[in-house]
C-alpha cells in the first residue's frame, strides 16, 4: 500500500515502492549499505568500487534558499556514453523558433488519440512553445504510449518536465530511483536526470510542460500562512535504485531543441546512492488544499497554483501550474464559474477528469485549449446560462480535475498542433449564444 491511503480517493495507489518525502529537502538514499560516503562527497575512492558525479540544477553560487544539486555514487560515470547522432521525430518541438504564428483566436482540440505504436519518447507532440531552450519559456505536449521505454532512456538537457498523466499508470525509472504515477498525480523531473516511461497498464496518455526556465518550486504563501495549496512533505522522491541487468541501452537526449541518441553498453540506471535535494518527485493533486472564497466573487485562479517557475520579472511566471481540483463552491451572490477575461498571461489547458465548470460539454477529458496573450475567453453559452440562473447553494464541483500551464509569453502553436491534431474548426461558435439582454 502506498503512503497514499485510500481515502484520498483519486488516486489508489499501486504498488509498494517507498518514497522519501519533502518538496526541496536534502535527501539521502543508498540502494547498498555503506555506498553513501559519510562527512565527504567525495572521497579518494568512493565505497563499493562507485565513481562519485555531481549533477546541479543551479550555478554553484546561487543563492543558498535556490541552490540544488545531487551527488550520485554510480557503477560508471555518465560521461561513459558512445557518441551522439541526430534522431528524428515526428513531432517534438521547443523555443518560439519551432513554433507558428499565434492566431488571435481561442484554439481547443479534443483529445489526441495516436495513429502509430510508440513508446513515451515517440508519443510525444507538442501543441504549443515559447522561449528557447537554455534561456526560458516552456512548452505544452501531449503524450500517447503503447509501449513501454524498456532499454531505453531520455535525458533532457534544454527543460525540466512536468508530466501529467491523463489515462495509465506510468512507472518512472530514474537516475535516482524509481517513482510510479497515477492520473491525478503529477511527475516532476529535474533538467538533466535520466529516465525512462514504462506502462503499468499497457498503454497510457496525457500532457507534459517543458520548462526552460527556473526550476519549479512552492509558490509563496503570502498570508495563507504556513500551511495550504501543495504542501511540502507530500511530494515524494524514490529511494536509490539501479538496474542490475548488463547490456545495450540507447541514450535519447534533448539538447539544443534537437533530439539525439546514443548507445552505451550498460543502463544509466545504475547509481547505488546518492543525496542532495536536486530529485524528481511525483505528487498527488488530492492532497491539494484548496482555498477560495467564503463570501463572495470568484478569486483570480492564482489561489490554485501547485508550482512556480518564476522569471527575472517578481510575480510574472515563467510558467505557473495551476489546477482546478475537487471543491465546494459557496459564494453568494456571485458568478461562479471564470469570468469573462483577457490577460497578458498566456493559458494553455488540460482535463484529467470529467468537466470544467466554464465549458461543461465542450472541453473533454484528454483535450487542451490555448487562450494566448489577450485572447478573449471565459465561460461558453451553455455554462453562462447555467451559472447565472442557478439557486446558489453549497455545491460540489466533484470527479473533476482540469490543470493550467500559465506563461508570461505568448504561447506559439506548432504546426502539428494546427494541422495533424484534433484541432476543433469552430470552437468561438460557443460563445455566440451570449446575447445582448441589456435592458435600460
Ligand atoms: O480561463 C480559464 O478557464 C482559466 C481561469 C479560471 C479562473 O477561475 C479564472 C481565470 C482563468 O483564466
Ligand atoms: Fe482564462
Amino acid at each position: 500500500m502506498s503512503k497514499f491511503g485510500a481515502h484520498m480517493g483519486t488516486t489508489e495507489l499501486i504498488t509498494e515502492l517507498t518514497y522519501l518525502t519533502g518538496f526541496g529537502n536534502q535527501h539521502s538514499s543508498e540502494a547498498v549499505a555503506g555506498a553513501l560516503p559519510i562527512g565527504r562527497n567525495s572521497p579518494q575512492r568512493a565505497p563499493h568500487g562507485l565513481y562519485a558525479e555531481l549533477l546541479s540544477g543551479s550555478a554553484f553560487t546561487a543563492p543558498r534558499a535556490a541552490n540544488q544539486r545531487t551527488w550520485l555514487y554510480r557503477r560508471r560515470p555518465s560521461v561513459v556514453v558512445g557518441g551522439y547522432a541526430p534522431l528524428a521525430h515526428a513531432g517534438w518541438k521547443t523555443g518560439a523558433a519551432q513554433g507558428e504564428h499565434a492566431p488571435p483566436d481561442p484554439l481547443r482540440w479534443g483529445p489526441w488519440l495516436a495513429a502509430t505504436e510508440g513508446d513515451f519518447v515517440d508519443g510525444l507532440r507538442s501543441y504549443a512553445v515559447n522561449g528557447e531552450p537554455g534561456l526560458g519559456g516552456m512548452a505544452a505536449l501531449a503524450y500517447a504510449a503503447t509501449r513501454d521505454m524498456g532499454r531505453r532512456a531520455l535525458v533532457n538537457a534544454d527543460a525540466e518536465m512536468l508530466i501529467v498523466p491523463q489515462q495509465g499508470r506510468l512507472r518512472l525509472t530514474t537516475e535516482l530511483g524509481r517513482l510510479d504515477v497515477a492520473p491525478g498525480m503529477i511527475a516532476l523531473v529535474p533538467r538533466g536526470l535520466a529516465f525512462k516511461v514504462d506502462l503499468l497498464d499497457g498503454s497510457a496518455r496525457g500532457y507534459v510542460c517543458e520548462n526552460h526556465g527556473a526550476a519549479f518550486r512552492l509558490p509563496e504563501l503570502g498570508p495563507i500562512g504556513s500551511n495550504g495549496l501543495a504542501n511540502p512533505r507530500d511530494f515524494e522522491a524514490p529511494v536509490a535504485w539501479f538496474d542490475g541487468a548488463a547490456g545495450e541501452y540507447e541514450v535519447v537526449k534533448r539538447y539544443g531543441g534537437r533530439l539525439w541518441r546514443a548507445t552505451q553498453g550498460h543502463s544509466p540506471f545504475n547509481v547505488v546512492a546518492w543525496h542532495g535535494n536536486l530529485a524528481p518527485y511525483r505528487w498527488d493533486t488530492a492532497r491539494f488544499m484548496a482555498i477560495n472564497t467564503v463570501s463572495f466573487d470568484h478569486p483570480d485562479p492564482s489561489i490554485f497554483t501547485v508550482l512556480t517557475s518564476p522569471s527575472d520579472t517578481p510575480g510574472w511566471a515563467n510558467v505557473d501550474f495551476v489546477i482546478f481540483p475537487p471543491r465546494w463552491m459557496v459564494a453568494e451572490d456571485t458568478f461562479r464559474p471564470p469570468w469573462y477575461h483577457r490577460n497578458v498571461m498566456s493559458e494553455f489547458m488540460g482535463l484529467v477528469l470529467g468537466q470544467y465548470d466554464a465549458k461543461p460539454e465542450g472541453f473533454k477529458p484528454g483535450g487542451a485549449s490555448l487562450h494566448n496573450s489577450y485572447v478573449p475567453h471565459g465561460p461558453d453559452s451553455e455554462a453562462f446560462d447555467k451559472a447565472s440562473g442557478a439557486h446558489l447553494q453549497p455545491h460540489k464541483l466533484d470527479h473533476t480535475l482540469a490543470f493550467m500551464f500559465e506563461t508570461r509569453w505568448p504561447l506559439l502553436p506548432t504546426a502539428w498542433a494546427l494541422s495533424d491534431a484534433p484541432l476543433e474548426t469552430s470552437y468561438a461558435d460557443c460563445w455566440q449564444g451570449l446575447k445582448d439582454d441589456f435592458n435600460a
